[in-house]
């Protein structure tokens, strides 16, 4: 790119307005000075190779001019103050924007024309403190990279009150529009999608950094090939203490949660992605689960690409594969799956451009890892107390722990959790939020559902306790205080300050407990020397390692969706009406068993349960309806409770799948289906039985009546005709006949 084009011109000079928008409720930060930086000023690594001179404002970042310039009531966002966001039909230096492409929560971004043609045109929407670094560093790192993998850089105007930079129009759907409109990938193109990302993360290692957010909606599908966006969150290997929540949360590798980036964290998103892919949907939860995915997890996954999906999510960081053995596996599989080399996917030590992305990490800020009583588990972990409470969501100890309660089904349980979390970390955490509000937003992040208590089980923390104890699960740390319960209907409440006595008390219920198959927690080694790079792992070698993670298995999908149904199946609100409501097509069925047995000879003294006046009802409402004989009012009675049985399964049933989302695939269905199919074909015959002996008896009885009349009126005809023929003799024996 010429020095021309890239040297961000002052399109629109400091303090006027841009051009064509309606937006005056905008506020413009004051002009400022200029100076010339080298962007973005967490990069670590080589210079570029050819200087980039972007001009940003100096002092105060803008986004600390934009809220010293806002008004009161200037819309926010969580401590997001909004920028003005340009209109279409709006100039934007040398561009008309056309239309918007879309936007996250830091820029906007528009399809524009202006100097030779259409560009996309990334606006920066966000004024928190440090936006401006980010999208300056965003501009000058894609004009790094020079369109290798990412759009080309065009120009840009950082000066301007609005700031933007075009680049490169991609055109295509993102993957996730791509997937949200056909469906999952074959696998040749997740391969393809695989080869073009990896190389474009090569290229950005070799610029000494990692992307962080590698997710469908950051991917475009052009034509041609597969093109990464939004290095917004970029960032070089070494700058691991930011306090940013960077990342999008489903696609994050484990180590970003307790803030230490590694060399292959984005080789993690990658592979979550081609599951995604390939399937459609991403493995639930696993984020805290602190093991390996397996097959079980991953749901349908080609065989091909399998084993490189599996290495690309391992756990450990140190596990994954690198790139460079990656892109290799890809081009095995696209070329011939049969011929992969399985010693490509296995651990490997660190490549040379990773080695020496260690050394930065461990020279750098990361050997400054606060200095913490090595057996507290929060210390491994450490909390900076000016954080955004936003940020709990990267803290491994809670969502670990969170993560356990919410998957068993105690989401009341989870604010005791996240109170005893606070008692030993300070409230101040919490923001002003109560327990109840921080649960709110953390689920919210995790996309978590309403867990449903199960039944017998109180929705605490002791109930928790207790259900992991009935069913033999690894318990939490025992805490040596009791655990603050919540008190009854009032699960909202704001809990009472609490004290630092009750914060030494309660800290350690999050010690993980025995857990049997965990990995060893790290205890945390005074003094920890440099790790030898090259003796297994890239894994720097910070003061502090986070304990092990809680240790429960992520359970299979199938026990998941079962535990689901129970968990639906109980507690709560419109859970204890399901329960309710999922009992009657039960008593039914018995209702349907008794009337069975009924039929069998010697049981049918028993009274019929046909003759309830629901049934009886029924029985004459199916006659008047169908206009049938009133005779039959007493078999449609009968009838009427298995099909009510069915029709009540059968609403049960759907309530139960609308509520667990899964479609037809609840359990007991079909199952009660074939039992009511069976109970109606028993009647069915019995009844027929029935009614051909009873029809027989009639016939019998028709035909013996038959006969005595016959026989009487034989005998009585004959009566007759010997009397008469008698008579008739005497009459012809007497003299005068
Ligand atoms: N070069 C491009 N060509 C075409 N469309 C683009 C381009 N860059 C971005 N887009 C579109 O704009 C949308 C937003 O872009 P981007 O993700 O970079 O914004 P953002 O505000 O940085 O988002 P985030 O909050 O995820 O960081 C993308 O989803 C994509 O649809």
């Amino acid at each position: 790119m010429s020095d021309q084009t890239t040297r961000m011109t002052a399109a629109n000079s400091p303090g006027q307005p841009a051009q064509g928008g309606d937006h005056t409720a905008a506020v413009p930060p004051p002009p400022a000075p200029t100076r010339v930086v080298s962007p973005p000023s967490a990069r670590i690594g080589p210079p570029p190779t050819a200087p980039t001179e972007i001009v940003q404002p100096s002092g105060a970042t803008r986004g600390q001019a934009a809220r010293q310039a806002a008004p009161l009531g200037q819309p926010e966002v969580g401590n997001a103050a909004l920028q003005r966001i340009p209109a279409t039909g709006e100039t934007l230096g040398p561009y008309q924007l056309l239309g918007s492409l879309g936007h996250g929560g830091f820029a906007h971004v528009y399809r524009a024309t202006g100097q030779g043609g259409e560009v996309a045109l990334k606006v920066l929407t966000n004024s928190e403190h440090d936006s401006l670094d980010r999208f300056v560093g965003e501009a000058a790192l894609l004009e790094r990279l020079a369109g290798r993998g990412f759009p080309q850089l065009v120009t840009a105007d950082l000066q301007s009150p609005t700031p933007w930079f075009a680049m490169e129009l991609v055109p295509g759907p993102t993957l996730s529009q791509r997937v949200a409109a056909d469906g999952p990938m074959p696998p040749h193109e997740v391969l393809r999608v695989a080869d073009d990302v990896l190389d474009a993360l090569a290229v950005l290692q070799e610029e000494h950094f990692l992307h962080r957010d590698v997710k469908p909606a950051n991917i475009i599908a052009a034509p041609d090939r597969y093109v990464l966006i939004d290095l917004g969150i970029a960032k070089g290997h070494g700058t691991s203490t930011s306090t940013h929540a960077a990342g999008t949360i489903s696609y994050m590798a484990p180590e970003l949660f307790v803030r230490k980036p590694h060399a292959r964290s984005d080789v993690y998103s990658l592979g979550l992605l081609l599951i995604f892919l390939a399937t459609g949907e991403l493995p639930n939860d696993l984020n805290f689960a602190g093991r390996d995915l397996t097959a079980a997890d991953v749901g349908p996954v080609d065989q091909r690409l399998l084993p490189l999906v599996l290495a690309m999510t391992r756990h450990r960081p140190e596990d994954r594969p690198p790139l460079h053995n990656l892109i290799g596996t890809v081009a095995q599989l696209a070329a011939d799956g049969a011929r992969l080399d399985p010693t490509l996917l296995a651990a490997a030590d660190a490549t040379t451009v990773e080695r020496g992305l260690v050394t930065e990490v461990l020279t750098g800020s990361g050997a400054a890892a606060a200095v913490v009583a090595p057996t507290s588990v929060l210390a491994s972990n450490p909390v900076r107390q000016d954080e955004p409470v936003t940020n709990l969501v990267y803290d491994q100890q809670l969502m670990g722990r969170l993560h356990q309660v919410h998957g068993d089904g105690f989401d009341g349980a989870a604010e005791d959790v996240i109170s005893v979390y606070l008692s030993a970390v300070g409230p101040q955490r919490a923001g002003g939020r109560t327990p109840a509000e921080v649960k709110d937003y953390l689920w919210a992040a995790m996309r978590w559902v309403p867990a449903f208590t199960p039944e017998g089980y109180a929705d605490t923390y002791d109930g928790w306790v207790a259900y992991r104890q009935r069913h033999g699960l690894p318990l939490p740390g025992v805490p040596t205080a009791s655990v603050p319960r919540r008190q009854a209907g009032s699960p909202t409440q704001h809990r009472a300050p609490v004290t630092n006595q009750q914060a030494t008390q309660v800290a350690p219920a999050f010690r993980p407990g025995p857990t049997p198959g965990a990995r060893p927690a790290q205890t945390t080694a005074p003094a920890p020397a440099q790790r030898p790079v090259g003796q297994g792992s890239t894994q720097p070698s910070a003061p502090v390692r986070p304990a092990a993670p809680p240790a429960k298995p992520a359970p299979r999908r199938e026990d998941r969706d079962a535990r689901a149904d129970k968990r639906r199946d109980s507690g709560g609100g419109l859970g204890a009406l399901a329960a309710i409501i999922g009992w009657v097509p039960r008593i039914l069925l018995a209702i349907a068993v008794y009337q069975l047995i009924r039929l069998f000879p010697g049981f049918d003294a028993m009274p019929s349960a046909a003759g309830l006046p629901l049934f009886a009802a029924l029985g004459d409402l199916s006659v008047a309806m169908l206009n049938l004989d009133p005779v039959w009012a007493p078999r449609m009675a009968e009838l009427s409770i298995p099909l009510l049985g069915i029709v009540t399964s059968a609403l049960v049933n759907l309530f139960r799948a609308v509520r667990t989302r899964r479609g037809g695939r609840t359990w007991p269905f079909w199952l009660v289906v074939v039992v009511w199919v069976i109970v109606i074909a028993v009647q069915g015959v019995v009844g027929y039985a029935q009614q051909a002996t009873e029809n027989a008896r009639e016939s019998f009885e028709q035909q013996r009546e038959q006969i005595q009349d016959d026989l009487e009126q034989g005998v009585q005809d004959t009566t007759e005709d010997v009397r008469d023929s008698l008579w008739e003799s005497f009459e012809n024996a007497l003299p005068w006949s």
